[in-house]
């Protein structure tokens, strides 16, 4: 059988409106580097993929200062409207050289702390199994359902979590079946915030594999110095990121 063969598809083409700073949140710094480049590093620093494809916001001014945009193996295009058509695009962009068994795995340009041992753990556990999936959480708080009244959120129920995960990224999925997933549904106005949602409603079932709770994802003001934590302690103690999760 052939050696199997891996892209990444790092979209950040957001515009960070949750963030609400003076620039997209892919552009903030910790320690002086770019969130960006602190993101596609780690994740660089694998010598798994062919290349890595980040889609940029079509008025991006940030991308040319950036270490990213020296790297050979790290190629652009024009992302889109919703992170969905980002993916598309990025996808459309190796069509050329993609095969259709070829793996993609995509992560968001937000989620800096990703470590290496998750992601080795996602390919190894994945690499062979007929759909793919993603590195997933279980969620540990109690879980409400509200609703806005007039006077403040109230609470209308508590949601079983026994079988609720919190999608993260990586999300690792082939060439032929992501793409034709995606385009289904845009065909079909269904708005997806994650790869494995095309996937499911293309009626296939991802394989979740568990990953490290402090993958986050940079939204709200209070992540970036969250984040600045956690990869201060995976730069301390490498040894924490391949201890058990949780
Ligand atoms: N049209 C879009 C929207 C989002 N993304 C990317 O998808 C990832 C997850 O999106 P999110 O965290 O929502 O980022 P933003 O869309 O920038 O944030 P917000 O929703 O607060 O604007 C990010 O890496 C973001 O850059 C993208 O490439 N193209
Ligand atoms: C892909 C994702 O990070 C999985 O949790 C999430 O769906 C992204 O959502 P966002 O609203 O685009 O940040």
């Amino acid at each position: 059988m052939n050696d199997p063969r891996f892209w990444l598809v790092v979209p950040a083409a957001g515009i960070g409106q949750r963030m609400n700073a003076g620039c997209p949140k892919q552009y903030l710094r910790i320690r002086g580097r770019f969130l960006l480049d602190i993101t596609l590093s780690r994740l660089l620093e694998h010598d798994l993929f062919i290349d890595c494809v980040v889609p940029l916001h079509s008025a991006d001014t940030w991308w040319s200062d950036t270490e990213a945009s020296h790297n050979a193996r790290v190629i652009t295009c024009r992302g889109g409207g919703e992170r969905i058509d980002s993916v598309l695009s990025a996808l459309v962009t190796i069509e050329d050289r993609a095969q259709a068994g070829d793996w993609i795995l995509v992560h968001d340009v937000a989620r800096p702390c990703v470590s290496h041992d998750d992601l080795t753990r996602l390919v190894t556990e994945l690499v062979e199994h007929p759909v793919g999936g993603l590195l997933a959480a279980p969620v540990t708080d109690t879980l409400k359902v509200a609703e806005m009244g007039d006077q403040g959120v109230d609470v209308c129920g508590t949601q079983d979590r026994s079988r609720l995960w919190r999608a993260l990224t990586p999300q690792m999925f082939r060439y032929g079946d992501l793409k034709q997933a995606l385009e289904q549904a845009v065909e079909n106005q269904c708005v997806v915030t994650d790869e494995a949602s095309a996937i499911e409603m293309a009626g296939a079932t991802p394989r979740i594999v568990e990953g490290r709770p402090d993958n986050i994802k940079v939204t709200l003001p209070a992540d970036l110095a969250m984040a600045e934590f956690i990869l201060g302690q995976l730069e301390a103690c490498p040894q924490a990121a391949t201890e058990e999760r949780g």
